[in-house]
């Protein structure tokens, strides 16, 4: 394993160069790798494997929109795609990705069929982390760990196809056979990772809700539609707020950053903006500190585990999300979003 310097903070992470796929294959070649849930994740670690050479079968409902998907991706019924439980039966290691709500309501039938020197396999901190309230709590005698894409499956899947890779946390929570860091490894590579950097379980957990609540899609919806409204009240039309909020965002300064990082997209700037943004940030910055304080902690005392727990559990979860979702889409940012991306020369 690689140590290498963040920002001089010395870190473990595996590198494709010291662990190459030839490497995972070999590890994984008498193994069957069960994915159970064929939703974002799930398609995007299958696929991924089945075409890296490892003997995946996928575990999903019948008469499933994401059974239907599972036959068109080209998982064959029978052969390589089972209801749950037969895929639970032939697995020896159990990809477990169901929603983490529905992970509670399977779990007795998991557990059933997670003999010893199995593996359970997550890709989250949530189950385990959070086990008082899910009752997760797997046997002593099979390994138990974690290769969390840091990203969504979608992603996993598209930069799979391009030969890139999409950073993924990992962790051992239990090394039953003594190959638990060997297993999770090779899945992490298997499932197209591009890096595998090391955490444990409530570290992930805690980190993930955290960052999805936060800047990576609540806080970033939040100062969006702040500076949106504050354009319009002030007499900017639909299409200047949206692509001096989201538009230039994405398509022009986010892969500046992605590229080289803030520095060097400000460098890329005027001047004017330059003095601009250096003025601001720390404003906003401290503006939003005790926010995120205050989501953190929700975080770390189980309050957000369990308003996810108590909401994905229920069986209107899905009509109720897609309201919410429409009412995103039907706002006049997201509305006026859709027409600036018809706009571009690409679509056209
Ligand atoms: N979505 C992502 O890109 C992403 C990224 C990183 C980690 N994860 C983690 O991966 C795991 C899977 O997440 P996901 O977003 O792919 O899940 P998902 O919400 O897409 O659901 C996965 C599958 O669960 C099935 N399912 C839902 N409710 C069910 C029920 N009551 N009974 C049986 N099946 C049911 C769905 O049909 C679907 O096939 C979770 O632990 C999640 O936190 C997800
Ligand atoms: C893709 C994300 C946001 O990183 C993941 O954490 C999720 O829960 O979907
Ligand atoms: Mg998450
Ligand atoms: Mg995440």
């Amino acid at each position: 394993m690689a140590k290498l310097n963040f920002g001089g903070v010395e870190e473990n992470v595996v590198t494709r160069e010291e662990f190459p796929l030839e490497k995972a294959q070999e590890v994984l070649k008498n193994e069957v790798v069960a994915v159970i849930g064929y939703g974002v994740q799930g398609p995007g670690q299958a696929l991924n494997q089945k075409d890296n050479g490892i003997n995946v079968i996928v575990g999903q409902r019948k008469n499933s929109k994401s059974w239907d998907k599972a036959v068109a991706d080209g998982f064959v019924p029978g052969e390589t795609l089972f209801e749950i439980e037969e895929a639970l039966e032939k697995g020896t290691v159990i990809c477990y990705l169901l929603s983490d709500a529905a992970q509670i309501e399977y779990w007795p039938k998991v557990k059933q069929h997670l003999t010893p020197g199995k593996a359970l396999y997550f890709s989250h901190g949530f189950g385990i982390t959070f086990s008082e309230r899910t009752g997760i709590v797997p046997p002593a005698d099979v390994d138990v760990f974690l290769v969390a894409p840091k990203g969504s499956g979608t992603s996993l899947r598209r930069m799979f196809l391009q030969d890139r890779g999409l950073n993924s946390s990992f962790a051992v929570y239990q090394d039953a056979t003594g190959k638990a860091r060997e297993r999770v490894t090779a899945l992490g590579i298997a499932i197209g990772s591009g890096y595998l950097f090391e955490t444990d379980f409530k570290k992930e957990v805690y980190s993930d809700l955290a960052g999805e609540r936060g800047t990576l899609m609540g806080a970033v919806q939040g100062i969006f539609a702040a500076q949106y409204d504050v354009l319009r009240k002030n007499g900017h039309s639909p299409s200047e707020a949206f692509n001096e909020t989201v538009e230039e965002l994405t398509q022009s300064l986010m892969p500046l950053v992605a590229e080289n990082g803030m520095d060097w997209m400000y460098a890329n700037c005027s001047t004017t903006a330059q003095r601009g943004a250096l003025d601001w940030w720390k404003r906003f910055r401290d503006a939003t500190s005790p926010l995120f304080e205050e989501l953190y902690d929700n975080v770390a005392k189980g309050n957000e585990a369990q308003r996810s727990i108590d909401s994905n559990s229920k069986p209107d979860y899905r009509e109720k999300l897609e309201a919410e979702l429409t009412e995103l889409r039907e706002s006049e940012m997201w509305k006026a979003g859709k027409t600036v991306r018809s706009l571009r020369p690409e679509n056209n």
